[in-house]
């Protein structure tokens, strides 16, 4: 069936009209002869591509802001924070800079005309929760957005009154502090001037304390922001990052350990950014400020040693990612499915009985022709669980072969692993893709057609199927036989590993199944209930080479 297209959908109980609201033709199918409320709900829930119309609303934050060409601050840096902090950022340039670490070459100005017209492209439309300003480089351009901000009321606005950079080059003259107190400043819920730019807006008063900064949000206040936030990143002799939040009646000083870093470049349109997105999240501003703030401690911890460019003051790491590379010995391994060829899971108890330890146990599966590990652990502190699998990593990589967790997504993550493994009763794998992201590789146990589907929609990699044969390795555990791992290979659009009592003996009659997208087998006690792990190996993978070219033959 044929549906309408997206533009025409209208929601009665939706707040906002989420679709083009000025579309007047009738959804054609409204004609035909499907009953009228059939055809509603089909119309309610998909798009004429068969893509489910779900009604959200992401919070959304507007920052009028300038282009900083480093990427530290201004625009981009807004735009890093709200993704970081999973609010949707659209934005408005007033100036485009040309900067970097060292400074502020040279600065374009958008013309307020043109300023204007993006405003009222994106308030017009867009339905924005926040508005958070940074670089407002004119009189004109201020006026503009005051102006829209009254055509165009939005919850909640964010002034960090930008005017100077670290760098001390000029980003907004003197020549906006009329208008900033006049016009913006009353209609802002907080301000969040630094000490420099504190001290701009009261005329050239010195900050040189807390106390300083106390008296300053305080007079700030008087000029009619909601709130005001002192901000004492550049406080002289301060060991530790202090700011000053005053709502009108109550002071707070929030404080958080100073990072040792160069990497502060952007740190208050970042702060205001975050601040801006908390709001839109339904924050009340004391709660939205301190995470706010816990945020830009947390990111400049993370990227305080990254280097980008020679200057004095490096930009750092929003999405808290950059470092990543540095500190794992090789790259994240690419999934291929012939790595599935002789799969070893291990297990702690077998090595106990067997008195090896799991990083000797990994390092004679691979040599014995291991194609991928996967780390099986039920009983193990987290904590002693975390170390092995660190060590499993550096000794997978070395020998090039990718090491998967089994069930916990959060060991994965600590250790970065190139994958995790799931059953049916562990977190779904599609929130498993959601945690790991696109490039980890992620396998599901299945035994049913129907999972294997769903295993794939869900955006496996490829589908663990068993157990074959009986076996103790697992309690309760449903045999589904050599006729239940075909059913799933014909469902299943991904690679298939069979798992499940495999041995050296039996592991060619699961090869000789013949299924095109069966890539191998995967053996726990095979191998490491045995004495000697590097032989057991060898056999399989020699029996395994034997099954797939009489297959072949
Ligand atoms: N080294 C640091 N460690 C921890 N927090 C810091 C550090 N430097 C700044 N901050 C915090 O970052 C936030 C931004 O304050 P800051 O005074 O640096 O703003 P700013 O001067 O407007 O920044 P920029 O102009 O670089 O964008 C404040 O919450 C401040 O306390
Ligand atoms: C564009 C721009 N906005 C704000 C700042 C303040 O950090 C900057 N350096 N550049
Ligand atoms: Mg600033």
């Amino acid at each position: 069936m044929a549906f309408c297209s997206c533009n025409q959908f209208l929601s009665s109980t939706y707040p906002f009209p989420i679709f083009n609201k000025n579309s007047k033709s009738v959804p054609k199918f409204l004609n035909s002869r499907v009953p009228q409320s059939l055809q509603f709900q089909a119309y309610m829930s998909m798009d004429q591509c068969g893509v489910p119309l779900t009604k959200i609303k992401i919070p959304h934050i507007l920052t009028v802001a300038g282009s900083d060409s480093g990427a530290g601050a201004g625009i981009q840096a807004d735009i890093k924070a709200c993704a970081a902090r999973g609010v949707y950022c659209s934005s408005v340039i007033t100036a485009v800079t040309a900067q970097n670490t060292v400074g502020v070459q040279g600065v374009d100005i958008v013309s307020e005309a043109f300023v204007s017209q993006q405003l009222n492209s994106v308030l017009s439309d867009m339905q924005v929760d926040v508005v958070k300003t940074g670089m407002l480089p004119s009189l004109g351009i201020v006026n503009v957005l005051c102006q829209s901000l009254r055509h165009f009321p939005v919850r909640a606005l964010v002034v960090d009154p930008v005017m100077v950079s670290t760098s001390g080059d000029i980003l907004a003259g003197p020549s906006i502090l009329s208008v900033f107190r006049e016009e913006l400043l009353p209609m802002a819920d907080i301000i969040t001037p630094n000490i420099k730019e504190a001290s701009a807006l009261l005329g050239g008063v010195q900050l040189e304390t807390i106390a300083d900064m106390c008296s300053a949000a305080k007079q700030l206040h008087a000029m009619g922001p909601r709130s005001v936030l002192v901000k004492g990143g550049d406080l002289p002799d301060s060991l530790d990052a202090v700011d000053i939040f005053f709502d009108g009646k109550q002071y707070h000083e929030l404080r958080s350990s100073r990072v040792k870093t160069h990497n502060t470049h952007g740190t208050g349109c970042t702060l205001a950014s975050a601040i801006a997105a908390e709001l839109a999240k339904g924050s009340p501003m004391l709660r939205a400020i301190k995470v706010a703030k816990r945020y830009v401690e947390t990111a400049l911890e993370y990227g305080k040693d990254i280097v980008i460019g020679n200057g004095p003051q490096g930009p750092f790491d929003h999405l808290l990612r950059l470092k990543r590379g540095l500190y794992s010995s090789t790259k994240q391994m690419e999934f291929n499915p012939s790595d599935l060829f002789l799969y070893a899971v291990t297990d702690s108890v077998m090595n106990e009985r067997w008195g090896r330890t799991m990083t000797d146990a990994v390092k004679a599966a691979i040599e014995g022709g291991a194609t991928i590990i996967q780390l099986r652990e039920k009983d193990a502190d987290t904590r002693e669980f975390l170390e092995t699998a660190k060590a499993c990593v550096e000794i997978c990589h070395f020998y090039g072969k990718p090491l998967l967790i089994n069930d916990r997504i959060d060991v994965a993550l600590a250790c970065d692993a190139d994958g995790v493994h799931v059953g049916q009763s562990d977190m779904p794998a599609h929130l498993v893709r959601t945690l790991l992201g696109p490039e980890k590789i992620i396998g599901v146990s299945c035994k049913t057609p129907e999972q294997a589907k769903q295993a794939w929609i869900d955006g496996a990699d490829y589908i663990g199927c068993g157990g074959v044969y009986p076996t103790n390795t697992k309690a309760n555990n449903v045999t589904v036989g050599l006729e239940g791992l075909r059913t799933v290979c014909l469902a299943s659009n991904l690679p298939v590993v069979a798992i499940g009592g495999i041995n050296a003996s039996n592991a060619r009659s699961v090869i000789e199944l013949g299924m095109p997208n069966l890539e191998g087998v995967a053996v726990v006690s095979a191998l490491f209930d045995r004495e000697n792990i590097l032989s057991e190996t060898r056999n399989l993978h020699a029996s395994l080479i034997q099954a797939v070219s009489k297959v072949k033959s």
